[in-house]
């Protein structure tokens, strides 16, 4: 479904993203791991069409996804259109992320407006009751919201569409530990119920492995090695960047994982 083919991003002349392909099969959930810089934000944001390539592509459904600006030419507009039906991105800041001035009402609606899609108060009330969220909280703007409750309208508005794939761009980290967990199960559940096909980024390797069956190792750039979900658990890898990894991750010191709890 997702095909991403010795795709390379250059910022100034350094390659962000280095050569990496992977491909996603429809209802598969696949991660992309890494520290901080390493690239996986700029590999999903090509997949969103948010960035162009400097080499290589990115197909989707066996079609190239082109990057469009955000005033975007008349073709670009329906390219972009047709593609938010299909595939949505739920990125790591709710705060960011959500109009500050707008209701969760008018958050959820707008979509729904853009793309002349009809029956806006059943869908808003059975959006909100997927992702567990209070119809009482409908009216309320993101800042009288938690963090998890707004990343739940986040990804509420996310699936308004009825999307096939959904890209998640760290959508746990931003939020208190305590509520981690609580968000990623509900992704889990949505995912399976829907079929949906999932490309996830993260830096927390048991956070991506609770969601994904297996994982791409990026470093400066480039893919190192690709771990099974097991692979994860069970701290098996060959590349050195990656044993060095999933060690810290296994370190209590440094790991604050949700997917413990
Ligand atoms: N719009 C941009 N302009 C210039 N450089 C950029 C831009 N976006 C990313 N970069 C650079 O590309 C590299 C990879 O960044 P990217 O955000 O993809 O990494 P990341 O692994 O997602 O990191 P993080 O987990 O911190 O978000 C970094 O060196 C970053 O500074």
């Amino acid at each position: 479904m997702i095909a991403i083919q010795s795709l390379t991003i250059r910022f100034s002349g350094l390659a962000a993203v280095d050569d990496v392909s992977l491909t996603v099969g429809e209802g598969e959930a696949v991660g992309v791991v890494g520290e901080s810089g390493s690239g996986k934000s700029t590999l999903l944001r090509a997949v969103a069409g948010l960035v162009a390539p400097d080499a290589g592509r990115v197909l989707l459904n066996d079609r190239p996804v082109v990057a469009t600006d955000g005033g975007g030419a008349a073709r670009g507009l329906v390219a972009r259109r047709a593609r938010a039906r299909l595939m949505q991105m739920v990125f790591q800041d709710p705060s960011t992320a959500l109009h500050p001035r707008h209701t969760v009402d008018r958050i959820l609606a707008e979509p729904l407006a853009i793309h002349g899609i009809g029956d806006t108060e059943p869908r808003i009330l059975g959006a909100l009751a997927d992702v567990g969220l209070d119809a009482a909280l409908r009216f309320r703007f993101p800042h009288q919201l938690s963090g998890g409750q707004r990343q739940r309208v986040a990804i509420a508005r996310a699936l308004i569409l009825e999307p096939r794939v959904l890209l998640l761009d760290e959508p746990t980290s931003a939020l208190d530990v305590s509520v981690q967990a609580e968000v990623l199960n509900l992704l889990d559940g949505l995912r399976t119920a829907r079929g949906l096909t999932v490309l996830m980024v993260g830096h927390d390797l048991a956070v991506v492995a609770h969601l994904c069956s297996r994982a791409l190792v990026m470093h400066r750039g480039q893919a190192v090695e690709t771990l099974t979900r097991d692979d994860i658990h069970a701290g098996r890898a060959t590349a050195p960047y990656t044993r060095a990894l999933l060690a810290a991750a296994r370190d209590p010191r440094v790991s604050g994982s949700a997917a413990k709890g």
